[in-house]
C-alpha cells in the first residue's frame, strides 16, 4: 500500500465511508464541512485488517484505487453500510462511528430501511427542502418519499441498471451481457437485433416506471422536489431528457446526497 503523508492535523479531518452494494463512497470532511467525495471498489479483508492496526485510511479523491493517509492521530471514520458483512470487518477500525437510523431525524421509519435511502432523503430534504422524492440509481434502484412533516411515506425498490443487464446476460443461453455505461443514447423503441432488444426493454420499461413513480409521488405532494442520485444517475436522467422533457427538468441531480445527510447529522451543515 502507498503511503501519502498530509499537512494537516487529524482533528479536523472526519472520513464519512458509506459502504454500497458495489462499491464504496467516501467523503472527506475538513472543519465540518464536505470537502471532497470519490468511490472506490471495495477492499479486501486482509486490506481493512492491515488499516485499522497501521491506522490509516484512504484519502484519494481522484483514484479508484485508494492512497493512505497515516497519522499518529486517530482519525474519525463515519460509517454507514447496507453490507452487513463490510460493516462487522470495518467495526473493527480503532476509531470508527457507525451512522444508524436512530440518528436519522425522520419520523416513522421502518426498521430494516437501508440507512443509504434514509441519509440521502434527509440530506435532499435539508438541502432542497421537505416534502422531496429521491431516486437513487445504484446497485438497486429505489425511490424513497418524505413529506412536509419529515415522516418517512415510503418507497419501492427494484434491481438498478447493471442489475438487470446482468440478469438477463448471466441468467441466460444465449442473450449477451450488456455493459451499463456503454448505453449513452435512447434505442430504437422495436429493436431488430438482440441487443438493442435488451436495451429496449430495460429502459423503456425503466423510464416508464420512473414516470409513473414520480406522477403519483406528485399526485400526492404537488410542490414536492425530486431529487436523482446513485452511480447510474446521469445515465437515467440523460434518457429522460428524451423520452419525457418535462419530467427531466423536474429533477434534482446530486450525486453527493448521502453525504449531505451526513454532514448534517455529524455538524449540522453539509
Ligand atoms: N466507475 C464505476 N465503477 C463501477 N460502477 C460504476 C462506475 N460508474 C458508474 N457506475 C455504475 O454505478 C452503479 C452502482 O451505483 P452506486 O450508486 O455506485 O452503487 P452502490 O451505492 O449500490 O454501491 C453500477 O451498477 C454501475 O452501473
Ligand atoms: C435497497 C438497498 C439494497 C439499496 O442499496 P444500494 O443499491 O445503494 O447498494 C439498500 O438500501 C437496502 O439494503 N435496504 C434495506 C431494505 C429497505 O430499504 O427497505
Ligand atoms: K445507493
Amino acid at each position: 500500500m502507498k503511503q501519502n503523508t498530509h499537512q494537516q492535523t487529524t482533528e479536523n479531518l472526519w472520513l464519512g465511508l458509506m459502504i454500497g452494494n458495489s462499491r464504496l463512497h467516501w467523503a472527506l470532511f475538513v472543519d465540518n464541512t464536505l470537502n471532497s467525495t470519490w468511490d472506490t471498489e471495495h477492499l479486501s479483508t486482509s486490506d481493512i485488517q492491515q488499516l485499522a492496526k497501521t491506522n490509516t485510511l484512504p484519502v484519494s479523491p481522484s483514484s479508484t484505487r485508494p492512497i493512505f493517509l497515516s497519522s499518529n492521530l486517530p482519525i474519525t471514520l463515519v460509517l454507514a453500510s447496507v453490507v452487513p458483512t463490510q460493516t462487522k470487518l470495518w467495526q473493527t477500525y480503532p476509531n470508527v462511528r457507525l451512522i444508524t437510523l436512530n440518528h436519522i431525524p425522520i419520523k416513522g421509519m421502518y426498521p430494516t430501511l437501508g440507512i443509504d435511502r434514509a441519509l440521502a432523503l434527509y440530506g435532499a430534504g435539508q438541502t432542497y427542502g421537505f416534502p422531496v422524492l429521491v431516486i437513487d440509481v445504484g446497485t438497486a434502484l429505489t425511490f424513497t418519499g418524505v413529506d412536509h412533516q419529515q415522516r418517512l411515506i415510503g418507497g419501492a425498490i427494484l434491481p438498478g441498471l447493471s442489475l438487470q443487464f446482468n440478469s438477463l446476460g448471466r441468467n441466460t443461453g444465449q442473450l449477451p451481457l450488456l455493459n451499463t455505461r456503454s448505453i449513452t443514447s435512447l434505442p430504437p423503441r422495436f429493436a431488430m437485433n438482440t441487443k438493442e432488444a435488451i436495451k429496449s426493454g430495460v429502459i423503456y420499461t425503466l423510464l416508464a416506471g420512473t414516470k409513473d413513480f414520480i406522477g403519483s409521488w406528485l399526485s400526492l405532494f404537488p410542490d414536492s422536489k425530486i431529487a436523482i442520485t446513485g452511480g447510474d444517475c446521469n445515465l437515467l436522467r440523460g434518457y429522460l431528457q428524451n423520452y419525457d422533457p418535462e419530467i427531466a427538468t423536474k429533477l434534482i441531480a446530486e450525486r453527493n446526497l448521502i453525504f449531505l445527510g451526513m454532514g448534517k447529522i455529524l455538524f449540522g451543515n453539509g
